[in-house]
């Protein structure tokens, strides 16, 4: 498993400000020897500010986008179009910007709620088969070249919350949620093998209320407390943070040194 980097911005605006700059740059660097780009997008508000970001930095247009593939994390389980949609956020924030550079059969949303997608676990099976496809069926999911995810209070990451079965789903790349603790409580997520299986993890997070969660998950709590522990890219796993969420964890800007996947230095 890859060591962990922990990155400290001052705010949250500008975290979502730089985390937005590193992954342009960062998808340009993959584009110039690899196609296509695989990059999982996350909800919640420091992911969707992230996203806006994007849409507002001119870089945007250093991307070839026709050439990035885009998949969530998770997603709520809500009709198609529906304001709480973590698609529907992500749309309004950067993907209608993007217009005609992003072709629609690049975005793999995961299946709303509809007479014929009936159930999380419905929706979890068709987006299993979609993101088999995507590697040719080589496989259960892409190596994903940058997989973003938010983090609750609680150390829940995508929709994997402590002490919910959804933890152990294993031989799937995807998992329905059901009892959720954030609403709503329908979901669907990527599960921890495919989160694993991504070149990189971002960890996105901000607010005071977030900082227990950070230093438990970077002390390598048990996943089925702090789910945030077990989200580990293959290359690489970096930790975006403002300094409120990061505690004590170091000054705005700086780069702490990076901790092993299993707690040593
Ligand atoms: O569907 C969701 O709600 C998200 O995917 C979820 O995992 C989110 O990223 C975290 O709960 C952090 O959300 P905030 O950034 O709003 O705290």
């Amino acid at each position: 498993m890859s060591a962990r980097d922990v990155v400290v911005h001052p705010d949250a605006t500008l975290l979502a400000e730089a985390t937005a700059a590193r992954l342009l740059t960062h998808l340009v660097d993959v584009q110039s020897h690899r196609a296509p780009v695989h990059l999982v997008l996350t909800g919640g508000t420091v992911g969707i500010k992230t996203l806006a970001a994007v849409a507002a930095n001119p870089v945007r247009d250093a991307v070839d986008w026709s050439g990035v593939h885009l998949w969530w994390g998770d997603e709520r389980f809500l009709p198609d179009g529906h304001p709480d949609r973590n698609e529907t956020q992500a749309r309004d924030a950067l993907l209608d910007a993007l217009g005609d550079a992003l072709p629609p059969e690049n975005v793999h949303a995961v299946p709303a709620l509809s007479d014929y997608v009936p159930t999380p676990e419905a929706a979890a099976d068709e987006y299993a088969v979609a993101l088999a496809a995507a590697t040719g069926n080589t496989g259960p999911s892409p190596a994903f070249d940058v997989l973003m995810l938010g983090m609750g209070p609680d150390g829940h990451v995508a929709s994997l919350f402590p002490g919910h079965e959804a933890l152990e789903a294993a031989g799937r790349s995807t998992t329905g949620v059901h009892d959720s603790p954030k609403p709503p409580p329908l979901r669907v997520s990527l599960t921890f093998e495919a989160i694993r299986g991504a070149r990189e993890v971002w960890v996105v997070a901000a607010g005071a209320e977030k900082a227990e969660a950070v230093a438990s998950a970077l002390a390598s709590a048990p996943v089925e407390t702090t789910p945030a522990a077990g989200a580990v890219g293959i290359e690489r796993t970096l930790w975006l943070l403002d300094a409120a969420a990061a505690g004590n964890a170091g000054s705005a800007g700086s780069a702490d040194s990076a901790d092993n996947a299993d707690g040593s230095r």
